[in-house]
């Protein structure tokens, strides 16, 4: 190579030379704090997610540990770093007193796709909104969001993903964990950070001029189909008066409550209990993300909690749709700044068609069916399905594990031959024959997709909690990490 050829990047961190983009920055102050990140004694990588670096357009092979370390521990960063201000309905009450207070935005890029992503941390230290709170993240609260992120990914969950996880080497004291534990920094990749508590406290300002400002800058990045199929100019929005309501506003509320209805049915499916579905922790995407006390139900009740400190089960498995709506309900209040409050109400109408046809579409998938059937035919198998879940011992995931695991052909052609060493109790046979019923719209040929398709949706191994628990063990009494990545890897069969 000659000298001329020679590359000659800025620095030889590629993390550093990536094309961030300022859009959030580009709001303008109001909607965030400029902070700094902790000094930390210790960095140690944990993880790292070469499947995310590819596509925020790196090649795994050329970023080593330590640029992860400088980048994303010692925060060695080319732009300002972003604490956003946020409020939030929490468990139903209104908290002013919110707002990253553990992590900050820090940096936003393109992905492959072209579109545009958040690099946010967690536990990097104090903010003005860490209230008397550290600003850390316990080592076990970082290996827990790799995880559910994965596995929701793996099963098909729209949702954020951690690209790193690095130990930090300070004791942290908490309620909820033999303390003191071990702490970290995490940064996750997310569509976006704008929270519908994001709105809620710009109208308990009463900065009607900010939330029109944003909802316009939200919608020409996160929902440009929106923006493509009206493109009205922008409502100049004069403090005092209230702007008319323009279709875009509506189409894009309509358009959210499409994705959030969708995510609430791709959590049920995925047998998924978010625990903590605070109006904050609510992505204007309509992604999932911030995972603490979640859980993976271990057999089939809507009235599994996850969280130790939610009482009345408000954010209970079966509540999560119900939730989900209330909390858009909840968002419109913010948005009368620019939309009609009873448009509104129409475009939530739908959430439960939204709901009620992804749920049935994935579950459907997830014992080996695309659509192509009498529409009550596929409901009646759904439906028989929950009750055979409800009424015997099986567990949520073990049931379509097995059902991916001994798929045949001869299902097709003796309804003894399904599941053949289940029990016989009448809602099991009930179901075998619903079961039977529908393989005979499928042909032979359509066989072998259906074999793919339970592959797909049915992943061999779901971190339930003893899973977790599992890895957790060797990290925390030998700094063990092989049964970690080992989970890992057994997540994407
Ligand atoms: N250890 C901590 N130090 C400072 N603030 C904290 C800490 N833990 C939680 N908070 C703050 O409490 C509020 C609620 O926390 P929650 O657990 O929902 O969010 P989070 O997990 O910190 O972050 P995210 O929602 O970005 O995933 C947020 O304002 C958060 O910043
Ligand atoms: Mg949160």
């Amino acid at each position: 190579m000659t000298l001329e050829e020679t590359p000659n990047p800025a620095t030889d961190n590629p993390l550093l030379d990536l094309a961030y983009e300022p859009f959030l920055e580009n709001l303008g102050d109001d909607y965030y704090d400029i902070v700094t990140a902790a000094d930390f004694p210790l960095h140690r990588l944990r993880f790292r997610n070469d499947d995310l670096l590819a596509k925020i357009g790196l090649n795994p092979a050329t970023v080593r540990d330590d640029d992860l370390i400088e980048a994303f521990g010692q925060f060695r960063g080319v732009r300002p770093f972003l604490a956003l201000r946020y409020h939030g309905y929490q468990f139903g009450e209104y908290n002013p007193q919110l707002g990253d207070g553990r992590g900050f935005i820090y940096g936003q890029l393109r992905g492959t796709d072209g579109k545009l992503y958040d690099l946010g941390t967690k536990g990097s230290g104090r903010t003005p909104y860490s209230r008397t709170a550290d600003g850390r993240l316990t080592l076990k609260g970082g290996v827990r969001e790799v995880l559910a992120g994965e596995m929701l990914h793996r099963m098909g969950v729209r949702t954020s993903r951690c690209l790193t996880v690095i130990e930090t080497g300070e004791q942290l004291w908490r309620g909820d964990e033999p303390s003191p534990t071990r702490s970290c920094v995490m940064v996750r990749l997310s569509e976006s950070h704008i929270r519908f508590g994001t709105f809620e406290r710009l109208h308990y300002l009463g900065r009607k001029d900010l939330i029109a400002k944003l909802v316009d800058r939200t919608i020409a990045q996160y929902y440009p189909e929106v923006d493509r199929a009206n493109a009205d100019p922008v409502v100049p929005y004069a403090p005092g008066d209230r702007p008319s309501s323009t279709e875009k506003y509506i189409l894009f509320y309509a358009e959210l409550v499409k994705r959030v209805a969708k995510l609430a049915a791709q959590w049920m499916a995925a047998g998924f209990c978010h625990a903590v579905l605070n109006t904050d922790n609510m992505a204007i995407t309509g992604e999932s993300f911030d995972y603490g006390p979640y859980a993976f139900i271990p057999r089939y009740d809507p009235q599994f909690t996850a969280a130790y400190f939610d009482y009345f089960g408000r954010y209970s498995y079966g509540n999560q749709a119900p939730i989900c709506r209330w909390n858009l309900q909840m968002l419109q209040v913010p948005l009368r700044a620019i939309a009609d409050s009873q448009e509104m109400d129409a475009a939530l109408e739908p959430f439960y068609d939204y709901y009620n046809r992804e749920y049935r579409r994935l579950m459907l998938a997830k014992l080996g069916f695309a659509e192509g059937f009498p529409e009550e035919t596929g409901t009646e198998l759904v439906k028989t399905t929950i009750a055979l879940l409800q009424q015997t011992e099986v567990g949520y995931h073990e049931f379509f594990w097995q059902i991916r695991k001994q798929f045949d052909r001869h299902w097709w052609d003796d309804v003894n031959q399904i599941l053949p060493n289940f029990s016989d109790e009448e809602v099991v046979t009930h179901w075998r024959q619903c079961y039977y019923h529908l393989l005979q719209f499928i042909s032979v040929d359509e066989l072998e997709m259906m074999t793919e398709r339970l592959a797909c949706y049915n992943p061999e191994t779901v971190i339930v909690r003893p899973e977790i628990e599992a890895v957790w063990e060797p990290i925390a009494l030998q700094d063990n990490w092989d049964p970690f990545y080992h989970l890992l890897k057994r997540i994407e069969r």
